[in-house]
Parts: C-alpha cells; structure tokens; sequence
C-alpha cells in the first residue's frame, strides 16, 4: 500500500540529514504507530509524502503510484493530518471541509461531513469559525479536512497533542473505527499508551534511521523476558548497602526502594540475595514490559 526505498532527504540549508536510507513497507489496512524522539524525522518522513518536503533520493510508491511522476494520483489516496494548524481562520467549520471537497471535484458531502463532524465532537461548532475553535479543536477540524475525499492512508502527525483525556479516547474509538473499516493509519505521538492501545505495528525512528520496525506483540514479547522490578525494604537504603545487586545496576527510589530492570530468570537470586543480606522485604512490585519501556531502550541502542 505504502512503500519506501532508500528514502532519504538531507535539507539544503544546513546540510542536515534527516533521513538515512529508510526502508518501509506498509501493508493496506495495517495500523502502524511511527515513533521518535523529537528531531528524529517523522515530520519530514509524513511532509515526502504529502509532497510539502522534497526527498533528496529514494522511491516512495502509494497504491501503486510512483510519488515523482503520480503526485496528483497520490493526493486522492493519501489523507494527511499536519503536526502546525494551518487553516484559513476566518471561514466556518462547516466552509471549510465544503472547500476542501470542492478541491477533490465532491459536490455533495454533507451527509459525510455531518458523520465526520459528530464522530469528532464538533457538530455543535459547524457553523462556528476556525478561529473560535480552541487548540484541541483546531486538531480535530484537520482529522476531518483530512479525511474528506475518504482517503485509503490517513496519516496522522501527533494528532492528539493539546487533546484533553476525554476527547482524546473519542479520538481513540474514531481511529479504532477508521480502521475496522479497512482504513490503512499511520500514527505518529509522543503517547506511547496511544499506541499501544491503538497500533498492530510500530516503526521507531531514531536520528533520521530506522532503528525497529515489527509487529507490536512481537516488539513486546521479545522484550518481555525482561521485566521491571521495585522492592520496597525496611528503612533506607544507600547504595554502598546494596554493593552485591550490582551486577543488576539497581537505582534507589524514595530512599527505601530498589528499582530494577532484569531478566526474569534473575528474581529469585536478587531476592535470595537480599535476605542472604538481611535486608526485611516489606514490598515488592513487578511489572511485564511496556511498549514505554521497549522505546526507551530501542533509541537508547
Ligand atoms: N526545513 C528544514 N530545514 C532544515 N532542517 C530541518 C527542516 N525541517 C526539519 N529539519 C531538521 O530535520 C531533523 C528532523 O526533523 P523532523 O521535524 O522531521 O523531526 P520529528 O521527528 O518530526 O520531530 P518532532 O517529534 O519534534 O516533531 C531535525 O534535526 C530538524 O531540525
């Protein structure tokens, strides 16, 4: 469905090379959450491909059409939600996804843009100015011009930043709602419980590279023998004490608790070596690995 190879784009300005050779292929229906620090270039990955950012080399191929010779055929699958608002501020809501119809030759879009308008949470602001809207609106009303023409690819650039929690999950049940029907996402945040929830798929992106790209379950369970462990002890703890969990680089949390990241092989020794070292056990906690977790270490690699 989506295609990229040896995608790369260094900017003429400074000479900054924010992609390396990337290699991606997505599959249609897939929903694929594109993660990266902030500079990592995801932004300039999503701009090739609403063709706001020329690539320096590479192919990129949409449903079967080559972006350099079918951008215009690209436009009408392709369904983009930009990272910066940018929307004429003095027409309507409702004007405004009339007029981006109109862009794509549609007429008559009401009914679709009523539904768009309700799934988001914006019927009551259809008549209402872009500039009324607040930030968290504004993003919404750019979900909705995004979709207008129902495009294959949605493709969203931190849709959710400046969302409250309550509309955030409306947003949540949308997406999950776009894809049930067959739309292929692509999601890039910061929130990585959003993509957890949401994504089948993650790609990380780290200093214009491509550092994962595997299936989220699969992502998780090669981490997964790794878990996350905090023992609550009697009293405080200073780390010349607690010399023997070494080998385990322990870190001290709220002067009375050992935090650790470990195989789960290795729990029953650091316990056995605690008591080993009279250490009272007054709590202990351990976490599986989260998608949160299995980031941080991939662009820490
Ligand atoms: N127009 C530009 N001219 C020169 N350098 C740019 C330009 N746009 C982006 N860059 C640089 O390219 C790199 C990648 O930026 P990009 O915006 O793609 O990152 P990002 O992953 O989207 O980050 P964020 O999460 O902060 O949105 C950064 O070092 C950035 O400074």
């Amino acid at each position: 469905m989506l295609k990229l190879e040896d995608v790369s784009k260094i900017y003429s300005r400074d000479q900054k090379q924010a992609l390396k050779n990337i290699n991606l292929e997505i599959k249609e229906g897939e929903f694929t959450a594109l993660l990266g620090q902030n500079g990592a270039g995801k932004t300039t990955l999503i701009n090739i491909l609403a063709g706001n950012v020329k690539k320096s080399s590479g192919k990129v191929t949409i449903a079967g059409y080559d972006l350099d010779t079918n951008e215009l055929d690209t436009k009408w699958i392709l369904g983009i939600v930009p990272q910066e608002v940018a929307i004429d501020f003095t027409f309507s809501v409702e004007d405004i996804l009339i007029q981006q119809s109109g862009y794509f030759g549609i007429t008559d879009n009401k009914e679709y843009i009523d539904w768009l308008l309700e799934s988001l949470a914006l019927k009551d602001k259809k008549k209402s100015l872009a500039r009324e809207l607040s930030g968290g609106m504004k993003r919404r009303l750019l979900i909705a011009k995004a979709l207008v023409h129902k495009p294959k690819i949605l493709v969203l650039d931190e849709p959710t930043a400046g969302v409250d929690i309550g509309l955030r999950h409306t947003l949540y049940e949308f997406l999950e709602q776009l894809h049930k029907a067959g739309t292929t996402i692509i999601l890039t945040t910061h929130y990585l419980e959003e993509a957890e929830r949401l994504c089948e798929r993650v790609v990380v992106i780290n200093n214009g590279m491509l550092v994962a790209d595997e299936p989220k379950d699969k992502l998780l369970k090669d981490f997964s023998q790794e878990i996350n462990v905090e023992i609550k002890l009697d009293g405080k703890i200073e780390q010349e004490n607690i010399g023997f969990l070494q080998a385990f680089n322990p870190t001290i949390k709220d002067l009375d608790t050992i935090v650790l990241l470990i195989d789960k092989a290795e729990l029953t020794n650091i316990l056995q070596l605690l008591i080993e070292n009279d250490m009272k056990i007054l709590d202990l906690n351990v976490e599986r690995q989260k998608l949160e977790d299995v980031y941080l270490q991939l662009i820490k690699q």
